[in-house]
């Protein structure tokens, strides 16, 4: 499992260090221990992209604070292996001076922007922008600059995190560096795990920090394999009820195909029993014979949880089943056009005596919360559930979207598949299915619901990844029923994994 920490958790673990160097008369060593690794990574790519290190051009993007003296102090690194190096200096006012001295001592060159800069593209840029005391979208003339280095297709390592993402919401500003690579120091920051697809592939140098624990701003990222590991399997004492019976309550005559993805993936994700409820039994009956389906809710058995939404509607019958069904106290996967439902009845969630699930996509989420603070996600989500708890809601969320987001209140998972070959109609429908099928096993570790929401969208990524790339070579665009069929093996892989 990967732990991501605020700004302030990792200056606190940073000062000891920084303050023992300064004592022994080197104010810098920790500086130039994270500007060693910035500059391994960066060799590491130039050997990656144009097969050798010596002869390389670096650009430095050198901001005023100690991140660009990172930048500076491994560009002098770079030098010494033979690279061209010229450093960029976005604010020659204020620049560190020791690590300029650095760098002009090892022969680098130094500009400031706009003038005269080497008119050649570098192989390579480095990012000294700004770290952890960045605020807001790139300044100029740092965005003018980035953007035109971007679009010549040049790679990026961005030190400590990409310039204009913020450290501790992952806000990704308009102007921001898309790096190839992110490297950074001691522990991962919470926009690492929050705007990951932004930060490309991230690289934590050892510079002495001691291990950092959790705390409620921790961000956490599930291991694959820690997943794969708590997946229900049955055992030799297992009949079809022991491992949890999941009611569905999904699709219309307008939305028949919700109730088949959704149904269907609760089929798949483990082996109890899954029942339905809805006007699609015909259809989902022809895909899966096994599902056990009733009239209504209330001519439904008993099921450990249940899932209502996909397609489901949103008329006053949808609200009146949503009202019936957390009234049987079992916990509850809310999805699609339940969470219309609730954004418009809110007072229905008050039936809620066991945990629910909400699992908006962006959407509806602004619905359920008005929109507030698009930009800060992880921030509305977790005011969002507070919200719900202090209602008296015992309320876990799960926003989609690239980086899935789980929240309890006390936690916040992130989820990216790698990919975005999920972003397709219907694989919400197939994420509730899988979650509800989760919750009704009663899966445990980390809490009673987040952490089979976290599994469930880990299978889900892992099946888009196991479906898009059914071809081999470079993956190709897939729907949601891929998705579906591509479970079993995305499961398995993760068992093994
Ligand atoms: N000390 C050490 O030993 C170690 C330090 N470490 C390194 O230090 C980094 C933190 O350095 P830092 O605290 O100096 O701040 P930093 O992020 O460089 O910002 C500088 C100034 O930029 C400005 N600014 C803000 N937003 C902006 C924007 N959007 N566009 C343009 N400018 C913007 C703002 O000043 P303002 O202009 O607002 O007055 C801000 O004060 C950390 O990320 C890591 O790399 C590691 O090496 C480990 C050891
Ligand atoms: N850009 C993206 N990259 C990867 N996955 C995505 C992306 N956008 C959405 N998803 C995932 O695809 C699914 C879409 O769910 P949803 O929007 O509810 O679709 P639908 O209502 O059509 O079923 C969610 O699991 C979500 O996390």
């Amino acid at each position: 499992m990967l732990r991501a920490h605020p700004v302030e958790a990792i200056r606190a673990a940073e000062r000891p260090l920084i303050e023992a160097a300064a004592a022994a008369g080197d104010p810098d060593a920790v500086m130039r221990r994270a500007a060693s690794g910035v500059a391994h990574h960066t060799a590491a790519l130039l050997r990656r992209r144009t097969g050798g290190v010596y002869g390389r051009s670096v650009m430095l993007l050198v901001g005023s604070g100690d991140n660009g003296g990172d930048a500076l102090y491994s560009g002098a690194v770079l030098r010494g292996r033979g690279c061209r190096v010229e450093a960029v200096l976005l604010d020659p006012e204020r620049v560190h001076g020791r690590a300029l001295q650095a760098l002009r001592g090892a022969g680098g060159r130094v500009a400031a922007a706009g003038t005269g800069t080497d008119s050649s593209t570098p192989d390579v840029v480095i990012d000294g922008v700004v770290g952890l005391a960045g605020s807001g979208p790139l300044r100029e003339p740092a965005a003018a600059t980035v953007a035109a280095l971007a679009g010549a297709g040049v790679p990026f390592v961005a030190v400590d995190l990409p310039s204009g993402v913020d450290a501790d919401t992952g806000t990704v500003h308009e102007a921001h560096v898309r790096a190839d690579v992110t490297v950074t120091f001691g522990a991962l920051r919470r926009a690492h795990l929050l705007a990951s697809p932004t930060c490309g592939r991230v690289e934590v140098v050892d510079i002495g920090l001691a291990d950092m624990g959790s705390e409620p701003l921790t961000v956490l990222r599930p291991d694959p394999a820690e997943v794969g590991r708590a997946w229900p399997v049955p055992g030799p004492d297992d009949d079809k009820y022991t491992q949890g019976v999941v009611a569905v309550r999904a699709g219309s005559a307008r939305f028949p195909g919700a109730a088949v993805l959704c149904a269907s993936a609760a089929v798949a994700a483990t082996s109890g029993m899954v029942r339905y409820v809805g006007s699609g039994s015909t259809d989902v009956l022809a895909g899966r014979p096994e599902v056990v389906c009733h009239p209504s809710v209330a001519e439904a058995g008993t099921a450990q949880a249940w899932v209502v939404g996909p397609g489901a509607g949103t008329g006053t019958e949808a609200v009146a089943d949503i009202d019936a069904i957390l009234a049987r106290g079992r916990p509850t996967v809310l999805d699609a056009d339940a969470l219309t439902c609730v954004a418009g009845h809110p007072v229905v969630l008050r039936s809620a005596s066991a945990p629910v699930l909400l699992t908006p996509h962006a959407g509806e989420f602004d619905r359920l919360t008005g929109g507030r603070d698009r930009t800060d996600r992880s921030g509305a989500l977790r005011r969002y559930v507070a919200d719900l708890r202090d209602r008296g809601i015992p309320a876990t969320v799960l926003l989609k979207g690239r980086v899935t987001l789980v929240d309890d209140g006390e936690t916040t998972w992130s989820i990216d598949p790698g990919s975005s070959w999920a972003a397709t109609a219907g694989s919400g429908d197939v994420l509730s299915g899988v979650a509800g099928a989760l919750l009704a096993n009663g899966l445990g570790c980390g809490g009673e619901v987040a952490w089979p929401a976290v599994a469930a969208a880990v299978a889900h990524g892992e099946a888009a990844r196991v479906a898009a790339g059914r071809t081999g070579g470079a993956g190709a665009p897939i729907g949601a029923g891929d998705l579906l069929r591509a479970l079993p093996s995305a499961i398995s892989a993760l068992r093994g994994a």
